[in-house]
């Protein structure tokens, strides 16, 4: 798959430190790995997906949810909801190549630790359709989050969060079950896909040569990666907690060689571990973690609550 490219004032840039087995890594945290399973692989798991009765969503946002389940109302995994694996999912489980983990122990010792995923969103994207920007909510789920693609390649978009996603993601999260037209991001959780016709200017790709040094640079500006199909994203760090991601809808991805790739049915499989011992978020994103804001905001009423009783 041809890399992806137009504006060059904002080139990320992948390493790709193990070409053989094409793999590709951004200094902020984001993985992919191309040819993840083999088109045989692939076309077995989406005739498992096409055949499932267990579809639910609203209109074109339709999902499957596996181990536990996705809760589009709070945006995070259901208390309650859980699906056993499908063999395809357990076949990927076992050889996805899982993340270690550093986190900080209550003495102050590092402790590394990989994390399987529970919790497994199977999404379909009719063409033309995508995901609003976002940032997968930060304390019910670990760090590291896997998301495989499956049928049409298509492009998705990052931003470093700044001071409107900050805002945006303090306004009161809306439910998919809501929502009947198409959303205004959130920027937390997942939301409805929103349906844009293609325009010229959004279609502008970012080259995907070239050394990402410094984040600075994409502040304000937002980098596309295409993700091919059966290639595997594996987000962490700033990839994770500080950067939205968004996939804009959109009938073509323009190539870097200006070849219009038309959009044709697409499967994701988003797959996540769930915290379930409220162990607060301790990223390097504050502005944009709902721990902190949460935190924050618990702080503001107990102020208030002193003010109060004078
Ligand atoms: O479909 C994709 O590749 C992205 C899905 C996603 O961002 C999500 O499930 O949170
Ligand atoms: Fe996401």
């Amino acid at each position: 798959m041809a890399a992806v490219s137009a504006n060059l004032q904002h080139v990320s840039s992948p390493k790709t430190d193990l070409d053989i087995n094409k793999i590709k890594t951004w200094d902020n945290g984001l993985i992919m790995h191309e040819d993840f399973m083999s088109p045989e692989e692939e076309a077995a798991a989406i005739a498992s997906i096409e055949a499932d009765t267990r579809w639910t969503g609203i209109g074109k946002r339709q999902t499957l949810q596996f181990g536990y389940h996705f809760d589009y109302t709070t945006f995070e995994a259901s208390q309650t909801d859980e699906t056993p694996l499908p063999s395809y999912l357990s076949k990927l489980l076992s050889h996805l190549p899982l993340f270690t983990e550093t986190s900080t122990n209550a003495d102050g010792t590092k402790e590394d630790r990989k994390y399987k995923p529970n919790q497994f969103t199977v999404q379909y994207y009719p063409p033309g359709t995508g995901i609003p920007p976002h940032v997968d909510t930060h304390s019910a789920f670990r760090e590291a989050m896997y998301c495989l693609s499956l049928g049409s390649a298509v492009a998705i978009v990052f931003k470093k969060c700044g001071e409107t996603e900050a805002r945006r993601i303090r306004k009161p999260k809306r439910s998919l079950f809501k929502i009947t037209t198409p959303a205004v991001p959130t920027m937390v959780g997942s939301s409805t896909p929103p349906l844009d016709q293609p325009s010229a200017a959004s279609n502008a790709l970012v080259p995907a040569d070239g050394h990402l040094e410094d984040h600075s640079q994409f502040e304000e500006n937002p980098w596309e990666v295409l993700l091919p199909p059966r290639s595997l994203l594996v987000f962490s760090g700033p990839s994770r907690y500080g950067y939205s991601h968004r996939i804009k809808g959109r009938k073509f991805d323009r190539l870097v060689d200006g070849t219009m790739l038309e959009r044709e049915d697409r499967y994701s499989i988003t797959m996540r571990t769930v915290v379930r011992d409220g162990t607060p978020c301790r990223c390097d994103f504050p502005d944009v973690c709902d721990t902190r804001i949460l935190e924050e905001d618990t702080r503001g009423a107990n102020e208030e609550a002193k003010v109060d009783t004078f």
